[in-house]
């Protein structure tokens, strides 16, 4: 392999990677810390007890709908709590039976009929019992007696395949979005020619398509590459997710040495297999490169050698230039064009500056044989401002602005999806074009629109409803809003958390207006009753502004004359829902039973 010079800007150092994995744990909404299940994911089963009925007529269609990995929501003749009662699994061990202990399952009385091995005098737990359960619950296939879930998949299912609705669906079609998916296919069509395509920038908002049009263009320009057998490539990295230089660089470098893996062992196999021609008939390697076997002994060599050196490049604890000199070889191995597509590029720049950008843009006057260029989607028009003036230039050549959807593009986008999503008459005619305004209203925001009418489905089948209604909309919009105020209080610090139940235990004794004082009073006796340190009222009044600003209190400057200025405020989201959600936060779990003195004012 070729050795090469590189001096790559190092910023960082390999053993920074390690932290960006756990942003994955923030979006999880723990259905403990819900305790009317309003902010629970409608797909969880644990959570809903209902599983989606369209997933029995499609078993297998739904990955990600954890209802399907259910064996009672598949056949229904399948159903263990309804086969051969000694072949029940969750008769084994009664405890694990999530069945037992509800009295509104199968009529208890039959115990009688079937039971003659239970032991109600031991407490019933006897795990010899094949079919009855200690509470009473029969688990046999008697046609009276329906399963838990034998009356859920009883109902006509709404959705016929809900996945078109999941944002890890690529749409085949992207209605309003002609305009600059042409405008890229026009920029990267010189990768079919095997030139450099300019580098691209994609800015727009939050669900504006930017993605879902990259991954399209992307999809058509590898088929197109296969089809005129041009070597052209599309690398896609999440930012979000791998957020460093060392790890954009790892990924991509092994993500080629894969690749090349496959290309010397091709390469391989047809050297050995001409070789062994050519030992007996020289002639078969007339019209080869080859002059002599030697020659092909020596190219096996050579590549045997060159697939042993090929070190795939661990996540972590290498010398930043060393990972960057192991990609710029391994893409640098054989001819090819690839662009690399860097999603949400502004959270790169934003956690480790644009040392990854600026080696990036400046690789093709030293690549020999292959040529990257950069496609970067941001929602932040203003990233840019933050990087070198000539990694500016170079990634924004050429600018593709995605503009938000307004009410009726988004019911055009809706009723695409809901034709495939949903059965046929399964939504009432207001249903789009609310779900469309809701959104239009957010700011365009296609994913918000595709959410709202998925939820409103998920909520309508759980009502048994035989049909999606407006007021499944309403529900849905609201549902969709508390899961978003419950996730910002679940993440928000312990001391602002603290702050926030001040509020709250405010309100909740009839203080309107409630002001900073007042808060920092209530808040220094919750510290002192579970042991927190207790923060200056300086800083409890910045915690306050932070609170406004995430839209969780909403707080105003009034003057009070001579007395000086103070801020008031009051809740913004819903008291018995926040409260749940801060007090399962087990640092102030305690918190529920401290019951400070709250002072009952004249002017309220
Ligand atoms: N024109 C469209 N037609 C069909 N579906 C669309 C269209 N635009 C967006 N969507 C859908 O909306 C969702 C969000 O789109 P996408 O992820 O592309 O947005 P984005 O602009 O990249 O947003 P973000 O900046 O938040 O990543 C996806 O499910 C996508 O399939």
């Amino acid at each position: 392999m070729d050795e090469r010079e590189n001096t790559p800007q190092t910023g960082e150092s390999g053993d920074e990677s390690g932290t960006a994995g756990d942003r994955s744990g923030t979006t999880d909404v723990d259905e403990a810390d819900d305790p009317d299940n309003l902010g629970a994911d409608l797909d969880d089963p644990p959570s809903s007890g209902t599983p989606s009925r369209s997933d029995r007529s499609a078993p297998g269609t739904d990955e990600s709908d954890s209802t399907t990995d259910n064996p009672t929501s598949g056949d229904p003749t399948d159903n263990p709590t309804s086969g051969d009662p000694t072949d029940n699994p969750t008769s084994g061990d009664p405890t694990d039976n999530p069945t037992s202990g509800d009295s509104s399952l199968p009529d208890p009385t039959s115990i009688d009929d079937v039971s003659t091995d239970i032991d109600v005098g031991s407490g019933g737990r006897d795990r010899s019992s094949t079919d009855v359960d200690f509470d009473g619950v029969v688990l046999d296939d008697d046609d009276e007696n329906q399963g838990l879930f034998d009356d859920l998949l009883s109902g006509e299912p709404i959705f016929e395949n809900k996945e078109v609705l999941r944002p890890s669906y690529t749409p085949h079609e992207l209605p309003h979005r002609n305009d600059q998916i042409n405008r890229m296919a026009t920029i990267l069509v010189s990768a079919l020619r095997g030139e450099t395509p300019s580098n691209i920038l994609i800015y727009g908002k939050t669900g504006t398509g930017k993605t879902a049009s990259a991954k399209f263009v992307s999809q058509e320009l590898e088929s197109t590459s296969q089809k005129y057998d041009v070597p052209c490539e599309v690398e896609y990295i999440n930012c979000e997710v791998t957020d460093t230089q060392y790890r954009v660089l790892a990924q991509l470098a092994n993500t080629f040495i894969e690749q090349n893996q496959a290309v010397i062992a091709d390469r391989l196999d047809r050297c050995r297999e001409l070789r062994s021609t050519a030992v007996d008939d020289p002639s078969a390697l007339a019209d080869t490169e080859f002059a002599a076997v030697e020659e092909l002994d020596a190219r096996i060599e050579e590549l045997e050698a060159d697939a042993d050196e090929m070190e795939e490049v661990p996540m972590t604890g290498w010398p930043t230039d060393r990972v960057y000199s192991t990609f710029f070889e391994a893409v640098d191995y054989h001819e090819r064009v690839v662009v690399i597509m860097l999603d949400e590029i502004d959270k790169l720049v934003e956690k480790s500056g644009d040392d990854t950008l600026y080696n990036l843009s400046r690789m093709n006057s030293e690549l020999n044989r292959s040529r990257i260029s950069i496609m970067g989607i941001s929602n932040d028009l203003k990233f840019t401002d933050f990087l070198d003036p000539r990694v500016k230039s170079s990634l924004g050549e050429e600018e593709i602005v995605f503009p938000p959807y307004d009410a009726n593009q988004l019911r055009d986008i809706l009723q695409h999806r809901a034709d495939i999503a949903f059965k046929q008459d399964a939504l009432t005619d207001d249903v789009i074009p609310l779900c469309a305004a809701f959104a239009a209203q957010e700011h365009g925001d296609a994913r918000r629109a595709l959410d709202l009418l998925r939820t409103a489905g998920e909520l309508a089948e759980r009502s048994q409803a035989e049909i999606v209604a407006e007021k499944h909309v309403r529900q849905a919009q609201d549902k969709i809003e508390l899961d978003r105020v419950v996730e910002v209080v679940r993440t928000l610090p312990t001391q602002s958390k603290i702050v926030l139940f001040a509020v709250i235990l405010l309100e909740k004794n009839g203080v309107h207006n409630i002001n900073t004082g007042e808060v920092f009073n209530i808040y220094k006796r919750l510290c002192e009753e579970i042991d927190a340190d207790v923060l200056t009222q300086r800083r409890v009044t910045d915690l306050i502004s932070e609170l406004d600003m995430l839209g969780i209190v909403n707080a105003v400057v009034v003057s009070k004359g001579r007395y000086g200025r103070t801020k008031e405020m009051g809740l913004s989201v819903p008291v018995e829902e926040t409260e749940a959600v801060l007090l399962s936060d087990s640092r102030l779990g305690d918190i529920e039973n401290a019951q400070p003195f709250v002072q009952a004012r004249f002017d309220n």
